[in-house]
């Protein structure tokens, strides 16, 4: 059995290189940005008004001052002469500001008589906002990053149409499992719904892949073979069930005859140890979660969430963790790293539910966090410092 971070490592280290796509802005959010970006040109392009108002010369602008209007300058439309001595330009937000122009008063401390204007006793000069002072051009936006609506906003500011960004991993969900139904079927008197697939599902669509869950397949090696085979065609297979040394746990007898190289099977951790994880001679790479529900999830969130984040041209790293105080002292830690459903409190102390059985997915859904108690770890008591996983 390989540590928890050795699986991690060993994951990481099977991974291909990042696949990239060109895709429209409007279809970018939530994708993974994979090259620096840099802005095509200065933003503003031009000096401009950041009020409705008057351009002014600067040295005009004194209280009281009387101006001359020769003309407008308006978004989109700017005022194509120079402003002279005593002149002043009707300018509006965003227009530019006109040649000879250094400044702007707005609209509320000037009074319009005629063809001039009058600055009030109390007119200040300025709103100017200068070229550049947003970015300027070549300036370059870092990446890899998953892209955010406001990245998106500034990306389309620098005038990109469209952004290179890293594939969605392919990723098909496979139920093992002669008692398995799918929600909505009627199951028989010893059947169950197969849960798991669709909460994989949801994982890896939140992470940034493209699932798709194939039929449940029987506790049979030919169908388990055949099932492998139609998903051709994925990057990732994730199997669950039969990863075990029960007389129908026939995933890595299966993937070995079909000529998977595995890289380990078996994880020191709770739940979760019959994990496995190889590659198909095709390149497809296969992780095989266990079946009971919470260590399929467990595992999920500890090694298939950073393997697509990596997959995704993202920093390969795990899980984020954070510390926590113990509310519940704990009894001594077994053999394999331990990863006890939690719920942290608003004081910051994380108290461990009473019951950890990994079947128990009604106790998963109320977790807000993973406990995590290191192989080997003395007993614990309230108020030590734990480091816990949000899920
Ligand atoms: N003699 C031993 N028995 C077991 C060991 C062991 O080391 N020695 N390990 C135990 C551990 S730990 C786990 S975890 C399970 C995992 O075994 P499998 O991966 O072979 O899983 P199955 O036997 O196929 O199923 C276990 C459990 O989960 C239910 N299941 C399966 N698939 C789904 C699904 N898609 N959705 C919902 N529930 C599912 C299945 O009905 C079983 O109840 O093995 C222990 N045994
Ligand atoms: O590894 Mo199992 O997941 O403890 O139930």
């Amino acid at each position: 059995m390989i540590s928890v971070a050795e699986a991690l490592e060993q994951l990481f280290a099977l991974l291909g290189p990042v696949r990239e796509e060109t895709v429209p802005l409007e279809a970018a959010v939530g994708r993974v940005l994979l090259r620096p970006v840099p802005a095509l040109r200065d933003q503003p392009p031009f000096d401009s008004s950041a009020m409705d108002g008057w351009a002014v010369r600067r040295a005009d602008a004194a209280p009281g001052a009387r101006l001359r209007i020769v003309g407008e300058s308006a978004a989109g439309k700017g005022f194509a002469g120079r402003l002279a001595e005593g002149q002043t330009v009707r300018i509006l937000t965003g227009a530019p500001l006109p040649e000879g122009a250094d400044a702007v008063v707005i609209q509320e401390e000037v009074i319009r008589d005629g063809d001039h204007v009058r600055l009030s006793p109390d007119a200040v000069a300025g709103h100017v906002r200068l070229r550049g002072g947003d970015f300027t051009a070549g300036m370059t936006f870092s990446a890899p990053r998953r892209l955010r609506p406001v990245e998106i906003a500034l990306l389309a500011a620098f005038g990109h149409p469209a952004l290179s960004v890293a594939r969605r991993p392919e990723v098909a969900i496979l139920s093992t499992g002669d008692e398995l139904v799918m929600p909505g079927e009627m199951p028989g008197p010893d059947q169950i719904f197969a849960a798991n697939a669709f909460g994989l599902h949801a994982l890896l669509t939140e992470a940034g892949a493209a699932p798709r869950i194939l039929p449940v397949v029987p506790d049979d090696r030919e169908a388990l073979t055949y099932a492998l085979s139609l998903a051709e065609g994925a990057d990732l297979v994730v199997t669950i069930g039969g990863a075990s040394v029960g007389d129908h746990d026939l995933v890595a007898p299966v993937a070995q005859a079909a000529g998977a190289e595995l890289s380990f099977h078996k994880v020191a951790m709770r739940p979760g140890k019959p994990l496995l994880a190889g590659r198909f001679p095709d390149g497809r790479l296969l992780l095989s979660l266990p079946g009971n529900p919470v260590s399929a999830m467990v595992c999920a969130i500890v090694f298939l969430r950073p393997m697509i984040l990596a997959m995704l041209g993202l920093p390969p790293q795990p899980a984020p963790r954070q510390t926590a105080v113990l509310g519940a002292a704990l009894p001594a830690g077994g053999p394999r790293e331990h990863y006890l459903r939690a719920r942290l409190g608003p004081d910051g102390r994380v108290i461990p539910f009473p019951r950890q059985d990994s079947s128990l997915l009604s106790v998963l859904a109320e977790a807000d966090c993973l406990l995590l108690q290191p192989a080997g770890s003395p007993p614990l008591s309230e108020g030590a410092r734990v480091e816990i996983l949000p899920i």
